[in-house]
């Protein structure tokens, strides 16, 4: 099952910059292990916002859900998620 989630982020102000670096970067190591496993297949910066389009490739809603709550700056995201279908013009 593909789908695309729009994220996101938005971080309280009182927030310092080491905790906000902290979690870009537990972020980044659970992004790249779930891109290296397969299930998260791309990942677009959205130009100037502090937010991104992902595709992800998962076996069920469910598994979509626990990879999206488990991302650590899930407290701070709005998350649109979109199904998507085979395009029938599609060559892939
Ligand atoms: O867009 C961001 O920086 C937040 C994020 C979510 C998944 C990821 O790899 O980064």
């Amino acid at each position: 099952m593909k789908f695309m989630c729009q994220m996101s982020i938005t971080f309280p102000e009182s927030m310092s910059p080491e905790t906000k670096a902290d979690y870009q970067a537990q972020e980044k190591e659970y992004s790249q292990a779930l891109q290296r496993a397969g299930e998260f297949e791309a990942i677009y910066r959205v130009a100037g916002r502090y937010a991104n389009v992902s595709i992800f490739e998962v076996e069920s809603n469910d598994r979509l859900h626990e990879i999206l709550s488990g991302f650590p700056m899930f407290p701070y995201m709005d998350i649109v998620t979109t199904p998507l279908c085979k395009h029938p013009n599609s060559i892939k």
